[in-house]
């Protein structure tokens, strides 16, 4: 199980990630979001991160000179790309990427390739507000090449026993407030996410 913990905006929550076991942290470059952090910001942070800890750069709607350059500038080893008009030319990207699916039905995650795939529930405004899916939409599907996200705390990722998702992402549920992580909620939750059978 890998796990991924978003929205990191200062040095010492994202060396609590790390400490709690989190495989990859998330730098949102979303400035609608409580949670946007500058390339200048995120490069700051990044450089005082031990080795073997993924950098992942979410962006929404963007073009891709932009995610190119964000994605260099801040040392990002992976972009999430929200696209929702599906209108990004991905052959253009220079940074490996994975494509968030914001599901509303199970027609949704019908017929998909072979790549690994980010879902999250559909959300206006777009994420990070904690909300879930309904796990009955992944019943009889393939899921390990999915990232699950959207409204995962360490009090329901024992649900998702059984499914065989590749890895989950949080936000919401690991922060004191919007913006600021909590040691103990990130320790919490890793612990709960490597439990997953
Ligand atoms: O975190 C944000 O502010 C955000 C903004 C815009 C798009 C996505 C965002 N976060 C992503 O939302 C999911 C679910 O988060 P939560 O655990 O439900 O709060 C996760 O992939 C975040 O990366």
């Amino acid at each position: 199980m890998r796990v991924k913990i978003c929205g990191i905006t200062n040095v010492t929550d994202s060396l609590d990630a790390v400490k709690a076991g989190a495989s990859a942290l998330g730098f949102v470059y979303y400035k609608p979001s409580p949670r946007y952090i500058t390339p200048e910001n995120a490069l700051y942070i990044v450089e005082k991160l031990p080795p073997f800890i993924q950098t992942v750069g979410l962006f929404v709607n963007e073009n891709v000179d932009f995610i190119n350059e964000v994605c260099e500038k801040s040392k990002m080893h992976l972009a999430q790309i929200i696209d929702d008009e599906n209108i990004l030319d991905y052959t253009k990207l220079k940074v490996k990427y994975i494509k968030v699916l914001r599901v509303k039905n199970k027609d949704d995650l019908q017929n998909l390739d072979e790549n690994y795939y980010l879902i999250d529930a559909f959300v206006d405004g777009f994420g990070g507000k904690g909300k879930r899916l309904c796990l009955d939409l992944f019943k009889d599907i393939n899921c390990s090449k999915f990232i699950l996200a959207g409204g995962l705390s360490s009090d329901n990722l024992k649900e998702l026993n059984g499914f065989g998702f590749f890895g989950v992402d949080v936000s919401s549920s690991v922060e004191k407030e919007k913006g600021k992580k909590d040691i103990q909620k990130m320790i919490n939750f890793v612990k709960a996410a490597y439990e997953i059978l």
